[in-house]
């Protein structure tokens, strides 16, 4: 079993008489991309903020590298890069400049400048001034911050928050390079599913400071699976077939079906049962395949 860096244990949180966490328990394994995934207003911000020792829950079960955040705070504190709300960049100086700033105030070599920039790949455009910088370059020297330090964990507050397709690739590019060459332990937060999906060996799914899910993409998705919608030419004698082969089957319009399975492979099966009777099957997708979606299907599992 791998051992966990972040470790939670029944995080609860209020603001005044407002609970925003209740229970909330994570772990984080070494080398992982832990996303973690929550709705606006979830309690994402606020976990990360627990994290990084910015506020204090009154018991602040929170473990880092083994080590409990009320006696090691500094030696946490010191092995993590974090990205949280837009950094300040000093759109009149250049890259290098920016970084170089940052660079005194962590005392660390100066030859690491030209390292994280090789990484983030912003050599090329080090001494143009940041302002002539798109939001994707912008976001790519902030994360570049955060490696000055060479951290073993980076902490990253909604890292592609409006980026285009583009740089939200070059972002989840980047990361996933820092996790795989670097062996870096990367947790972020996302209000996208999609977006997560895409690079985390590991996520958890938050909403009204809850977690409902915790798990890995292969646990999520065989969930997710269990209710499919499959598009047909002729429902109606698709569900009388599928009934007699003894499937949970409802329509849904004229050419939906609802079907409730048990996972991957009876998706595969009634799809070859339709096919070799001639049924034309245009579209079989999980109902869950939206975020929100998938949150109404984890409740209802969860209740
Ligand atoms: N300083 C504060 N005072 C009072 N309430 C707060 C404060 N900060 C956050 N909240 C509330 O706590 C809840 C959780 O907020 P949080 O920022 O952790 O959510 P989030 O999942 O990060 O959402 P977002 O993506 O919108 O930042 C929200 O209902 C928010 O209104």
């Amino acid at each position: 079993m791998s051992t966990a860096i972040i470790q939670t244990k029944q995080l609860t949180y209020s603001f005044g008489e407002r609970p925003v966490l209740s229970g909330v328990s994570l772990d984080v394994p070494a080398a992982s991309i832990f996303g973690f995934l929550g709705p606006n207003g979830s309690g994402k911000t606020t976990t990360i903020r627990l994290l990084l020792g910015l506020i204090r829950s009154r018991e602040n079960n929170i473990f880092m590298f083994g080590e409990s955040i009320k006696t090691h705070r500094l030696f946490i504190l010191r092995q993590i890069g974090a990205l949280i709300e837009s950094p300040s960049l000093y759109p009149h100086l250049s890259g290098y400049a920016n970084l170089d700033l940052t660079r005194q105030l962590l005392q660390v070599a100066k030859k690491r400048i030209d390292e994280v920039l090789e990484i983030v790949q912003l050599t090329s455009d080090a001494h143009r001034s940041v302002r002539e910088y798109s939001l994707g370059m912008k976001q790519r020297l902030s994360l570049a911050m955060t490696l000055l330090s060479d951290p073993d964990l980076l902490i990253l507050d909604e890292p592609t928050n409006g980026l285009d397709p583009a740089g939200i690739r070059d972002i989840r590019d980047l990361l996933i390079r820092l996790n795989k060459d670097l062996s870096k332990t990367i947790f972020l937060s996302s209000h996208l599913l999609s977006e997560i999906e895409k690079m985390a060996t590991h996520l958890a799914i938050i909403h009204q400071g809850r977690v409902l899910f915790q798990g890995n993409p292969g646990q999520l998705q065989q969930m997710q699976a269990t209710r499919l919608i499959l598009q047909t030419a002729d429902p109606e004698r698709a569900i009388a077939l599928l009934s007699r082969a003894n499937y949970a089957v409802q329509p849904i319009n004229s050419n939906q079906i609802l079907l409730s399975v048990e996972g991957p492979s009876q998706t595969a099966q009634i799809n070859q049962l339709l096919v070799q009777q001639g049924f034309e099957v245009y579209r079989i997708h999980p109902q869950a395949d939206t975020l929100e979606d998938l949150f109404l299907s984890l409740t209802n599992h969860t209740n």
